[in-house]
């Protein structure tokens, strides 16, 4: 139990310290930015697992909606749910428990490849899901123009996607007893 909180807590701050990386904010994104906390989402549901995941990230919202500038940029609070990254905020947890189930199964056979595999369909198939319609309901965009300003971000998330996965198969190794 001491473990899992330490775990959860560790990860949260983790994804609060991945905030510190300088967001990049494209003009034809619709606002929504480059960040390095994604990241940190996807190595919460690697290492963590599905449900100690979604609650590092949920811990860290919480934080954020308490109004702690945690998000890139020195953003939180309440407002956050009214801008055009709400639908990515919201889906991270949901991101998280996809990248877990989908790494549980495939970790086994195929560490790095199902770390890759899991990343990439949480983190961009599940969140881009959440990320284009609360995009589109917030700027007013049709689902095709916030569909296409969310591709800006698929080269530096298959990126991430594969940094996360060399990092969960190498701490797995080191400590199996630190993960899920
Ligand atoms: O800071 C926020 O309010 C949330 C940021 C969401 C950014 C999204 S997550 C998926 C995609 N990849 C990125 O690097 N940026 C977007």
């Amino acid at each position: 139990m001491e473990k899992t909180v330490a775990r959860v807590a560790l990860f949260a701050a983790l994804i609060a310290a991945l905030g510190l990386v300088p967001q990049l904010v494209l003009p034809f994104a619709g606002g929504v930015p480059i960040t390095a906390q994604t990241l940190g989402v996807m190595l919460a549901g690697l290492m963590l697992g599905p449900w100690r995941g979604a609650l590092a990230v949920l811990v860290f919202m919480a934080v954020v909606a308490m109004g702690a500038p945690l998000l890139a940029g020195g953003r939180g609070g309440l407002g956050v749910f009214a801008g055009p990254t709400v639908g990515f905020f919201v889906g991270w947890p949901f991101a998280a428990i996809a990248i877990g189930l989908i790494y549980r199964a495939m970790r086994a056979r195929a560490p790095i490849v199902g770390g890759i595999v899991a990343s990439v369909l949480g983190g961009i198939g599940v969140l881009y899901f959440f990320g284009i319609v609360g995009l589109s309901l917030v700027t007013g965009m049709d689902l095709i123009a916030a569909t296409v300003a969310a591709l800006t971000f698929v080269p530096g998330d298959i990126l991430k996607a594969v940094i996360a996965a060399f990092i969960a198969r190498e701490v797995r190794r080191a400590r199996p007893d630190l993960v899920d």
